[in-house]
């Protein structure tokens, strides 16, 4: 009987493997112009679109009928303004898809010596990406680079894919160039891909698909729980979560970080709980920021639901629609941080109250 998953999972490691080689190598030579400022204020660079463009282009030829539900679409880079960034975004693609086939990678993908794509295709392979995703049938969901404003910085960022079936998300794929392999050696190697499948666990590889380790989140109790949470201030609230902390007598300070690499981290016990409590009202989560990290999660043996203890629900579109926030943790620590995030909640509610009369 076959794996189910398993050609996915393959395509999957290869592609983001792939991604990974390029974000990293375009890092060290990025320039002034190749950054753009999207309509929401932030940032994209010719790393995320050139990234998204090489995903897709092997998804669209591994699995020719699945959509794809990709942050980036390629609208600035057709207008006569995006030409430069055109051409050094096809240069990087063909660059990425025509090197030496790697561990567990296969001609059929369309990738290899002499595989180059046409600028048309790349462009069209980024817009295969504007899937308006659904409760309904297979889909992909892809960030190129999750946390570009850290991959500028030189911090943590990860290139995140996953497979969505039916609206549960079936296997997700992230690598993490700047990821120590090691957390206890954090001047040791970097660069780690993380991988899960429903139902047949969690993993955490080389980026050559090399040593897969098997992952759990450990049991943390008491004061030792610490929290992971994003760098910008604007993204999730910090001193909502520092109120969170006091009501758990939490000591340690949160550890900052950008992109999924917080769930990757919190699913080999690099940290006790992922916290990300709404900025502000309106804003919507992208199920691209959280499905690949949240089966990680569930298949580390811990769990993930939104501020008020629902299930994050990936079939409503783009976005996770009403959800309110990210509550992830192992099993244990799980109930008692959510308790904690409602107690802090209706604190925070009464002191508004007696602010206003
Ligand atoms: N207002 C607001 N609230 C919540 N989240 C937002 C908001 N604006 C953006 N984003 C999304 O945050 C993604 C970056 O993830 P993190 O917040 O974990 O990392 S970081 O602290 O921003 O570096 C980031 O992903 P990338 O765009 O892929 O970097 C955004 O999708
Ligand atoms: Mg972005
Ligand atoms: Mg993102
Ligand atoms: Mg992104």
């Amino acid at each position: 009987m076959s794996i189910p998953f398993a050609t996915e999972k393959q395509v999957a490691v290869a592609a983001v493997r792939r991604a990974c080689l390029l974000t990293s190598s375009v890092f060290n030579k990025l320039v002034k112009n190749e950054t753009l400022t999207k309509g929401d204020k932030s940032p994209v660079t010719v790393g995320d679109y050139s990234a998204q463009a090489v995903v897709n282009t092997i998804l669209g030829r591994a699995f020719p009928t699945d959509p794809i539900v990709g942050e980036e679409d390629a609208n600035e880079l057709r207008q006569e303004s995006g030409v430069i960034m055109r051409q050094r975004i096809v240069e990087l693609a063909n660059e990425t898809l025509t090197s030496e086939l790697g561990l567990g990678e296969m001609v059929e993908w369309g990738l290899g010596p002499g595989q180059e794509r046409t600028p048309e295709e790349l462009m069209d392979a980024i817009d295969r990406g504007n899937h308006a995703g659904g409760a309904v049938g297979r889909m992909w969901t892809l960030d190129p680079i999750d946390g570009t404003k850290g991959f500028l910085r030189g911090e943590q960022y990860a290139v995140c894919l996953a497979l969505i079936v039916d609206a549960q998300v079936q296997l997700g794929v992230m690598g993490c160039p700047n990821l120590p392999v090691d957390a206890s050696n954090p001047d040791g190697p970097k660069g780690c891909i993380f991988v899960a499948v429903r139902g047949q666990g969690a993993q955490q590889m080389a980026v050559s698909g090399a040593n897969p380790t098997p992952l759990t989140i450990p049991t943390i109790s008491g004061d030792s729980l610490n929290f992971l949470e994003s760098v910008e201030a604007a993204h999730s609230s910090h001193s909502f979560n520092s109120r969170v902390s006091s009501v758990l007598n939490i000591t340690r300070a949160p550890t900052r970080m950008d992109s999924q690499a917080k769930y990757c981290c919190l699913a080999r016990g690099d940290g006790g709980a992922y916290l990300r409590m709404p900025t502000g009202v309106g804003y919507r989560e992208k199920i691209w920021d959280h499905a690949s990290g949240a089966i990680l999660i569930e298949e580390a043996g811990g769990i993930v639901t939104d501020s008020r203890g629902s299930s994050l629900d990936f079939g409503l579109g783009r976005t996770l629609g009403e959800n309110f926030g990210v509550v992830a943790a192992g099993k244990a620590a799980h109930a008692k941080v959510l308790a904690a995030v409602m107690q802090a909640k209706a604190e925070e509610e009464e002191e508004k109250t007696k602010a206003r009369v």
